[in-house]
């Protein structure tokens, strides 16, 4: 309460002065233009921002597509823009679609079963895959559009991505799809699919790494930057296959790690619904992501390999790429965004190359379009891995992908100011500086009033508080509408650029030494020997106006060959380098990167004198990691929760019941594959799987990484008197049950479905075998299991239950697991597939 009053105390200042300076407050008020659009106050456009991409060129290319009936891309060729009508054609293009609302997108499962797939896509074809009238209601807030209404368009709602197997993009924004009365049983449709975890609502644009990674099911997958963890579930789904028949269990899993550990905790819940042991989640700064290696063979004291088959680094960026999501782009962008990120992205970058194996791949990925946070950082990652590292060339296997080449060259412009010292020079020089914005804003709003209605020109006169000015002789606001005379005609653009305050740095020499923690020299392009090696070309720029998304950047990497003692020297040289710039750049006015400090004192007592082996087996200690405890809450003290809690083996006082009552093999107690958390007070134990114990438990990388979660629960404590101290859990049984010799059931379909009603069911009502099998168990959980799919692990057709007191079951399966189960199994009876005996129980 105290909060609001305190701001509509504020914006009541706010508008007092305005009237004092002979403004009319209600102007100010975000009122709707149009009457229904209650976001009409955006800005779409930032001067800054389009002058900088204009002046770098990026309109100097357009693409050309073969589109087939269904709108599928056929083919496409890149065309360079030849004439300033072309060149501004291309502009045109992008500036709408990077306006326009995002088209929705979604996939279905990898991890879903076919027939139940089939079934899905079958439904979303009935329902929104043939053309229809839809009323798209319009963007409100462009400079040129105030007044614009909603239109009626004629689209078949889903289109497949050719790219991603089992994927849609819909030809509509979530809004409309929340709100069209057309489309409501749709909308209702996505709900319950995605509550039963069948679906993922995820852009198009965000499933472009994982597919182009290509991972298989037995890989060893490290996700560095993961949260929220849109990637890390594509990837996830992936390696909860088995590797091949007859496993019990993945053999493969993903490292999902993320420095925020509140955000850490967020992907946790997101990929729940995946219900996968193959994951570990962890905590740590990127930068410093512990290095396992592949063997012990190596020289003594030397980094040696990683042992990640993939690794994804898809880093922090200024995400200028998700202005039709984040329509605060528009008033954000600052040139100095990117160059306040390169160092951190390129730390990252590196590590990940050192985390990768030989013959393995890094993807480096950006939703931002600016070549500092992009071409960059891949093309100082390829200086430093002296050819250890390739560029691969992956479009032409990506069916339907419109993926513009990476740039070659590109300048560097940046503002030599930060925001906070902007805003403090405006303040400092506030008089002087209304007076001359007005004139210099008088003219332009002269010179554009053809384009722009009286309240916009009003809005862009009277805006004062959000306006960031330069003290500069020929300044110009974000909210000055850009329009070049000729996009050919560098020299305007030129002037342009630096009338918005930027400045060009033709070499690195050319940068003072107050900008250098920002302009750092890694931000320059390549010699042009460099630019024929580094085939910088071969990485994908994907722009907003080609397929209709957001805007993004996908590089991917081979690590050839182990690193050389010179690629090691440089990498630690650079790594260095971009630690110092971080520790001294830390400015107001920065963006929030929601940084992890680095421990300094656990680094310099884990690092060996001269910087080499120090510590555990299988684990570099070159370059100094993070202990458990160096988490960092907002207020600066240390995290007290996060850090502790690593998986230990579940102790025998707790085993040797267990193991005799489920009747629990010794092997997969004595091999450490049921667990507690070391903090916890043991009431429920977990079940990691042995790839996850072998390859990272024994490594003994818990010590050098906060452990946020892995395993699936095996068993929970009871809250009932029992026999059993525990019972099993519904979250891991499908892995658990292949463990168990006693209390296990098989039923045929009609025992299972019976099973799955709801309340407490009598045994009277289940078949005579299974009555029998049932009625011998004490009081307490057991497994049912669908005859047919008893050690399928992916389908999942297993539940568990309860024997009660009384002759009667029912299920401890929550009420979406019990919906999930039906649609399975309404998917199998409607298929061949369906051949499960009817009503043929067979216990084991
Ligand atoms: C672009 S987002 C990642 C999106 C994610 N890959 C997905 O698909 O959902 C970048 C993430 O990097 C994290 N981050 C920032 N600095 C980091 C660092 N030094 N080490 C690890 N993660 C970092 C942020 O907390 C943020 O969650």
């Amino acid at each position: 309460m105290g909060r609001s009053w305190r701001r509509r105390n504020k914006n009541r200042h706010k508008n007092k002065n305005a009237e004092e300076n002979g403004e009319d407050s209600r102007r100010k008020k975000k009122t709707p233009s149009n009457g229904n659009n209650p976001y009409t106050m955006v800005e779409y456009g930032n001067f800054r921002m389009e002058s900088f991409y204009a002046y770098q060129g990026i309109h100097d290319f357009a693409v050309e597509k073969e589109v087939d009936d269904d709108g599928n891309v056929v083919s496409y060729k890149f065309v360079s823009c030849t004439s300033a009508e072309q060149k501004e054609q291309e502009r045109q293009r992008w500036m709408e679609a990077m306006k326009g609302t995002l088209p929705a997108s979604f996939r279905i499962g990898s991890d879903v079963d076919v027939h139940l797939r089939q079934r899905l896509e079958h439904e979303l074809n009935e329902m929104v895959g043939q053309k229809m009238e839809i009323e798209i209601e319009p963007r409100g807030g462009d400079f040129g559009n105030r007044e614009s209404k909603a239109e009626i368009k004629l689209i078949a709602p889903a289109q497949k991505i050719q790219f991603v197997p089992h994927s849609y993009q819909l030809s509509l924004d979530r809004q409309t799809i929340r709100r069209n009365p057309k489309l409501e049983s749709f909308h209702n449709w996505l709900k319950v699919q995605t509550e039963a975890g069948f679906i993922t609502r995820q852009e198009t644009v965000s499933m472009i790494p994982p597919v182009v990674l290509n991972p298989e099911p037995h890989h060893m997958i490290l996700d560095m930057a993961a949260a929220p963890g849109s990637k890390t579930s594509q990837l996830l789904e992936i390696v909860n296959f088995p590797s091949k028949a007859g496993d019990h269990e993945p053999t493969g899993f993903v490292v999902a790690n993320d420095s925020d550990h509140k955000r850490a905790y967020m992907l946790t819940h997101q990929i729940r619904r995946i219900n996968s042991p193959a994951i570990f989640v962890t905590s740590c700064d990127a930068r410093h992501f512990p290095i396992l290696k592949e063997s012990q063979d190596g020289e003594a004291g030397t980094v040696s390999e990683g042992i990640f088959d993939r690794v994804l680094a898809d880093v922090p960026c200024s995400g200028d790429g998700t202005s039709r999501k984040n329509p605060g782009v528009w008033k954000s962008w600052s040139a100095l965004n990117g160059y306040s990120l390169h160092s951190l992205q390129l730390a990252i970058a590196l590590r990940g190359a050192q985390c990768t194996k030989v013959g393995g791949y890094l993807c480096y990925s950006t939703c931002s379009m600016n070549p500092i946070e992009n071409e960059a950082v891949v093309a100082a990652l390829l200086r430093a891995s002296e050819g250890s590292l390739e560029l691969v060339e992956r479009r032409s296997e990506l069916p339907g992908l419109v993926a513009r080449p990476g740039l070659s060259t590109w300048k560097n412009l940046a503002h030599e100011r930060s925001n906070r010292q902007i805003k403090d020079n405006n303040k400092k020089n506030s008089a002087k500086m209304q007076a001359r914005r007005k004139e210099w804003e008088q003219k332009e709003m002269t010179d554009c009033q053809d384009n722009m209605t009286g309240v916009e020109s009003s809005l862009a006169r009277n805006a004062q508080d959000d306006i960031e000015l330069e003290n500069h002789e020929d300044f110009i606001s974000i909210r000055t509408k850009f329009e070049p005379k000729s996009l050919e005609d560098m020299e305007e653009l030129k002037r342009m650029v630096e009338s918005s305050g930027m400045i060009e740095y033709k070499t690195f020499d050319d940068v003072p030494s107050k900008m250098r923690k920002r302009v750092v020299a890694s931000c320059f392009p390549p010699t042009p020997e460099e630019v024929s090696s580094f085939h910088l070309d071969r990485c994908m720029r994907i722009m907003p106006q080609d397929m209709n998304t957001g805007g993004f950047f996908v590089a991917l990497l081979k690590k050839v060959a182990p690193f050389n003692a010179k690629a090691r020297a440089r990498f630690i040289a650079l790594q260095e380098q971009l630690e110092a710039v971080e520790d001294d750049g830390e400015e107001e006015g920065e963006p929030d990167l929601k940084r992890v400090k680095l421990d300094s004192e656990s680094k310099s007592i884990e690092a060996g004198e001269d910087g080499k082996e120090a510590g555990a087996a299988g684990i570099d200690m070159v370059h100094g990691y993070l202990k458990r405890d160096f988490l960092i809450e907002k207020d600066g003290t240390k995290s007290t929760t996060v850090g502790k809690d690593d998986f230990v083996p579940v102790s025998d006082d707790i085993f040797i019941p267990l193991k005799e009552y489920y009747g629990i093999d010794e092997e997969s107690f004595k091999e450490g594959q049921f667990a507690t958390r070391a903090a916890s007070d043991k009431k429920v134990l977990y079940f990691l799987t042995k790839a996850i114990k072998k390859q990272l438990i024994d490594r003994k990388f818990q010590e050098k990484v906060t452990v946020i979660a892995s395993g699936l629960k095996a068993f929970v404590r009871n809250s009932k008197d029992c026999e059993a101290t525990y019972r099993v859990s519904q979250e891991g049984i499908h892995l658990v049950a292949p463990h168990m010799s006693k209390r296990k059931i098989v039923a045929g379909i009609d025992d299972f479905e019976t099973c799955l009603k709801s309340g407490t069911v009598e045994i009277k009502n289940f078949t005579e075998e299974f009555q029998k099998q049932v009625r011998a168990l004490s009081m307490g959980s057991f497994v049912v299991s669908l005859q047919g799919y008893e050690d399928d692990y992916i389908k999942k057709l297993v539940l568990v239950m309860w024997r009660c007191r009384s002759d009667a079951v029912k299920f401890l399966v929550t009420q979406a697991e019990v919906d999930g189960m039906r649609s399975k199994m309404r998917a199998i009876k409607e298929t061949s597939a369906g051949s499960i005996a009817s009503g043929g129980d067979a216990s084991i």
